[in-house]
């Protein structure tokens, strides 16, 4: 009997994430042809199956092929992975939508919104593709990518409409070293990998300034809080928040030097000005730009984002770094519920604490949610 061809899939960009996914994909039985826009990266990556640039001493498999033809990587693909910088993904897609059919899966790997829009990743495919909405996904969760290429065992969420496309992607995706979960929350699933990157900028600041784990703690805790709160405003399950594209990347992406998020706020914590931090920052750190598109949708919801606010006026340089904590959870004198960001977020309050309570339920009965998330 002849075995059944291998997948074809595309990861168009390679940076450290898409270049780790590509060997995600590889590891999983896929043939990958990773796009790269630089030539002389395809050059080396095919001689010498590396990445020196984004992953040092990582030895890719032999079946991740580089290109820099858009046409050839998407042409005949059954999926399509985008990891380019957030801020590049439309132009990107300006130059693939010409060799993209409907039918082809659309898969963002990206953990920003377009700042002029607000957009988040799925959106801007959705709209410069020409393909059915039902064959777009998304992947997030606690995946620092050198770690992975190390093959430390992690776990991330697909997101889509379908889960049909979900449970697709979730398949190729999934070898001995990276288990992929699916569910249909597309913006909590976006959100999560998005806002976490704001709170790990918060994070990185108060290291840099030198407090400690009980303000980091404090941080995070109410961090989560805030996530929530925005991602719910804009039609997320609050469950999705207190999983891996949630809790478990903010863990994540706070904790680990590897994160250049956390790196860029530790900077700044450090009295660099921002525009010192981008100068030295070599990859990219998604946060820095997401901030203001996420306040403006904040603010247009009226939800509360103190800790996001806050990073905002260390970025343009109006608050000092050390006064990031004090100012933690209220401007109010009068003391207030732990969960009660505003009191007209009433949605806020409950849904953090129903999704804790769920999510508790579920470890202490060992039964895992519909979406396994
Ligand atoms: N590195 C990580 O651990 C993870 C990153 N992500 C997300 O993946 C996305 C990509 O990040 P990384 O791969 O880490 O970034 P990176 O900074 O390591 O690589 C970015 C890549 O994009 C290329 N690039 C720059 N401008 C471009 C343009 N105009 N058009 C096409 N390509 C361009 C660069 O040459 C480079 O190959 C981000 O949204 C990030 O949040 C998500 C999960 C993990
Ligand atoms: O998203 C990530 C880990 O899940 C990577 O975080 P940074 O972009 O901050 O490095």
């Amino acid at each position: 009997m002849v075995a059944p061809a291998a997948r074809r899939v595309a990861v168009i960009g390679a940076g450290s994430w898409g270049t780790t996914f590509a060997k995600i994909l590889a590891d999983g039985g896929s043939n990958v042809t990773l796009w790269a826009r630089r030539e002389e990266l395809t050059n080396e990556i095919n001689a010498t199956h590396r990445n020196s640039d984004y992953l040092r001493g990582i030895a890719l498999p032999k079946n991740v092929k580089a290109t820099s033809n858009m046409a050839d990587a998407i042409v005949g693909a059954e999926q399509i992975y985008f990891c380019v910088p957030a801020q590049t993904l439309r132009e990107n897609l300006v130059t693939a939508a010409p060799f993209v059919t409907d039918g082809q899966i659309v898969v963002s790997l990206m953990k920003g919104v377009e700042k002029r829009t607000g957009q988040r990743m799925s959106e801007v495919i959705a709209e410069e593709l020409p393909i059915d909405p039902q064959y777009i996904a998304v992947v997030s969760g606690p995946n620092l990518a050198l770690e992975i290429a190390k093959e430390q065992p992690t776990a991330a969420v697909v997101s889509s409409e379908s889960l049909e496309t979900a449970s697709l992607v979730a398949t190729a995706a999934t070898n001995r070293y990276f288990r992929c979960f699916v569910n249909t929350d597309v913006p909590g699933t976006e959100f999560g990998g998005v806002l976490k990157n704001l709170i790990a900028v918060a994070v990185g600041i108060v290291d840099g300034v030198g407090y400690g784990h009980n303000t980091k703690a404090s941080i995070i805790t109410r961090g989560l809080a805030e996530m929530t709160d925005f991602a719910v405003a804009y039609g997320a399950q609050p469950e999705t928040l207190a999983g891996l594209a949630g809790l478990g990347d903010l863990i994540a992406t706070c904790e680990s030097p590897l994160s250049r998020n956390n790196t860029a706020g530790r900077l700044l914590g450090q009295g660099y000005t921002l525009t010192d931090v981008i100068k030295q920052m070599k990859q990219t750190a998604e946060g820095l730009a997401s901030v203001a598109p996420i306040l403006s949708l904040a603010h247009a919801r009226g939800v509360d984002m103190p800790i996001v606010e806050q990073v905002s006026q260390v970025l343009a340089g109006t608050l000092d770094p050390k006064d990031i904590a004090p100012h933690l959870t209220t401007d109010s004198d009068e003391p207030q519920g732990e969960r009660a960001l505003d009191d007209s977020q009433t949605y806020g309050r409950g849904a953090f604490w129903g999704s804790f309570k769920r999510a508790f339920h579920q470890l202490r009965d060992g039964s895992g949610s519909p979406s396994g998330n």
